[in-house]
């Protein structure tokens, strides 16, 4: 028999836990709301006899986990998601009639979700890869998608092609691997036979590609779009979002190490900025500009693959998005939304741009198949706010129970019933369009490389550097000449320098194919804009300081500190040998953030290491994590108990101006230099 072990809880028979309902807790039921009377044993004759296939209790419980996996997005699958709103700086109704873009007082509610394009669910989240950025507003006239990325152009022009670009970034079917990486020849035997693809692949190469945080991450609808106003004007725009914090990467190595660290190093700090109430927060932006200015651009806006530098047409701000909200359960918020570019509202349209003609079909036959039903617009991530109306019926999982005879218009039965509205409701833009049916490419689309030129000469040094190191890592990873040599040819028509660099750390200087262009680059003016570090704003908010210590961490160095952190709306992060609570010198007690072994310092922007003695000397990990901060550039304050640290990883103390001393609590030197970000003089 049973025993009572406590209130609300007893061991059974074989020692299993039961955990019994009190007064006022919920009895656990099955689906069908029957309350259960042991949740820890199947059905079974005798303690050790046979299972009863009558026990409905186990197999309703057994089959519904065994559904519980729908299929991963087809791309994007590992991602992250976050509720807030959008509100305009003011009316922008010569731009557009759309609602939420009227009246400054009027808040939106959005869904944000973050992911990278080819890595499975599993994968870590600092893969180098291309970062989605959809984002779903909830407008009083229905749901608009912006569904974007953290790179303002693609890799192909036409999406017929999309079912090969992800095709030869997926892992190979035959064995399949590599995961989450575009390192392999599959892609670059793809893309260096696909020349369109340059402009994305500089970016994709540079450190956009492996972000510090979603917080720190630009976003950009990337095609051309139409704004329409009252009087039916149209204006192309294109979107940019812009973070608050600024636009910052991780290096390389830093990536590699936290894949391993912590592969869910941007949904973690998204979820911890998000709890503690570090809201994010993005500027939108327009370009705008008309279709007779667009004909004096030099380049085609319905080509995806080109931009329209900032220096040519400048961004208006629309207003600012705020994430203040974590999804309360992952699967039914993140993994249901369903975003559409072809999810717009009056006042907003298409361009002809083929990419994005393509996109307007994809994702709602995707996720007809993913989400298994026509009725997942129902789901309450999906669903408008301001409700849905119309005739459409029945369909699996329908969840609604629409009343009424009459499921037809037009009809003389039901004067209730929705009608159009000639007025207000969505209509296409009225262009003008004329020419016989053809599979052809505009010619104007046949300019290859001059943007890739552009984006590589905008760059400052070192963003330069990671671009070769990127280039170099990828192709090393390649094993087919042809590959290489193509791709070598390719950068030739970007920067004969850039060719040379990256053969050389191939070990294939000379071999670049010859490749006749499809249109000869020009040189545009570079654009600044487009160097994230060249417009770094001068701060550390949001950023995580990590002070690696011991037991008996000086106090008042510990708490300046964290007053010096907080003061400038950064974290502070203290790491220990181990994980127990430890007392500081004045004997206030501590629980470490991390533990040494488990959390090195490419978790941190800045370091401070200040222990009590000197005893981190004699342990491996503690020299690796100075070694590692001194390598990945960043700012390190150190006090007097570290000196045999430093000897150990070869490191002076004071080596340049991102070394510094700190011992005693002074740490504005730290501050100002951590502001730069990294010591990029420090990089070989
Ligand atoms: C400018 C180019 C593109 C951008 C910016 C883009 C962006 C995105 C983003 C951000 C997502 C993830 C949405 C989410 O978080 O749920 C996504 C998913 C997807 N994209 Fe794209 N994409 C582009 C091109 C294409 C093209 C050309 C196609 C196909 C013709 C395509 C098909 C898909 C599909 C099938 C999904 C999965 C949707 C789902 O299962 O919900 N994308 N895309």
């Amino acid at each position: 028999m049973a025993k009572q072990n406590g209130q609300g809880s007893y061991r059974g028979t074989g020692g299993e836990l039961h955990q019994t309902n009190t007064d006022s807790q919920a009895h656990l039921t099955t689906n069908q709301g029957v309350s259960v009377s042991d949740d820890q044993n199947t059905l079974t004759v005798g303690p050790s006899g046979p299972q009863l296939l009558e026990d409905h209790v186990m197999r309703e419980k057994i089959t519904h986990f065994d559904h519980e996996r729908i299929p991963e997005r087809v791309v994007h699958a590992r991602g992250y998601g976050a509720h807030g709103y959008f509100e305009p700086y003011k009316s922008h109704a010569k731009l557009t009639k759309a609602a939420f873009l009227q009246d400054p007082k009027e808040r939106t509610p959005v869904f944000v979700r973050f992911s990278t394009v080819a890595g499975s669910a599993g994968s870590p989240d600092t893969a180098r890869d291309v970062r989605g950025f959809a984002v779903k507003f909830y407008t009083s006239e229905g749901n608009y998608d912006l569904v974007g990325n953290n790179i303002p152009v693609f890799f192909i022009q036409d999406a017929i092609k999309f079912p090969d670009l992800i095709h030869s970034v997926k892992p190979a079917p035959d064995r399949d691997f590599p995961q989450a990486q575009s390192a392999h020849d599959t892609f670059w035997d793809f893309v260096g036979l696909t020349p369109e693809s340059m402009h994305m692949l500089m970016w994709v190469m540079s450190d956009r590609a492996i972000p510090r945080s979603f917080r720190m991450m630009e976003g950009f609808g990337i095609h051309t779009f139409r704004m329409i106003n009252k009087q039916g004007d149209s204006t192309f725009v294109k979107f940019h979002w812009r973070p608050k914090l600024g636009t910052y990467s991780l290096m390389w190595d830093e990536a590699v190490k936290i894949a391993g660290a912590d592969p869910d190093f941007h949904r973690r700090d998204l979820w911890n900025a998000i709890e503690s109430g570090d809201y994010p927060e993005w500027e939108l932006s327009v370009q705008a500009f008309t279709a007779e200015q667009a004909e004096e651009f030099g380049y085609d806006v319905l080509d995806p693959t080109k931009l329209v530098p900032e220096e040519e047409v400048p961004l208006t701000p629309l207003g600012r998005m705020v994430l203040d909200r974590n999804v309360e359960n992952f699967f039914a918020e993140t993994e249901q939304v369903a975003f559409c570019p072809s999810h717009v509202v009056p006042g907003i349209d298409f361009s002809n741009d083929p990419l994005l003609q393509g996109r307007l079909f994809s994702y709602l036959d995707t996720q007809l198949s993913r989400l298994g039903s026509p009725n997942f617009h129902q789901i309450p991530i999906n669903a408008p706010k301001n409700s849905a109306q119309n005739f459409q019926r029945d369909g699996h999982m329908q969840m609604g129970v629409p009343a009424g005879r009459v499921a037809n218009e037009p009809n003389s039965l039901d004067d209730g019933s929705p009608r159009e509205n000639p007025k207000e409701g969505f209509a296409s833009y009225q262009a003008e369009e004329a020419g016989s049916k053809q599979r052809i490419r505009p010619e104007s689309f046949a300019d290859h490389y001059t943007q890739a030129r552009l984006f590589y000469h905008s760059m400052t040094t070192p963003e330069q550097k990671h671009i070769v190191g990127g280039l170099a890592f990828e192709l090393g990873k390649c094993k087919e000449t042809k590959v290489h040599t193509r791709m070598l040819g390719h950068l030739r028509h970007i920067d004969k320098d850039l060719s040379i660099e990256v053969a050389e750390a191939l070990g294939m200087k000379g071999q670049a194919d010859k490749i006749k262009p499809a249109v000869e680059p020009f040189d545009m003016k570079p654009s600044p804009a487009l160097s994230q570090y060249a417009k770094a704003p001068d701060s550390i908010a949001g950023k995580k300081i990590g002070l690696l210590t011991t037991h008996g961490v000086e106090s008042k160095l510990y708490n300046a500190l964290l007053k010096a952190a907080k003061e400038e709306s950064a974290q502070v992060e203290v790491i220990a040998p181990t994980i127990g609570p430890m007392e500081t010198s004045s004997g206030k007690e501590i629980e470490p953030d991390h533990f040494l072994s488990g959390a090195p310092s490419a978790l941190f922007d800045a370091v401070v290491i200040a222990p009590a003695d000197e005893s981190l000397a004699a342990m491996p990990d503690a020299v690796n994590w100075l070694r590692d901060a001194y390598a990945h550039l960043k700012v390190i304050g150190y006090n007097g108990n570290t000196e045999q640290l430093f000897r150990k990883a070869g490191i002076e103390q004071g080596a340049d101006e991102g070394v510094l001393d700190v011992a005693g609590g002074q740490f504005d030197a730290l501050v100002a230099a951590a502001k730069k970000h990294r010591v990029w003089g420090r990089e070989p």
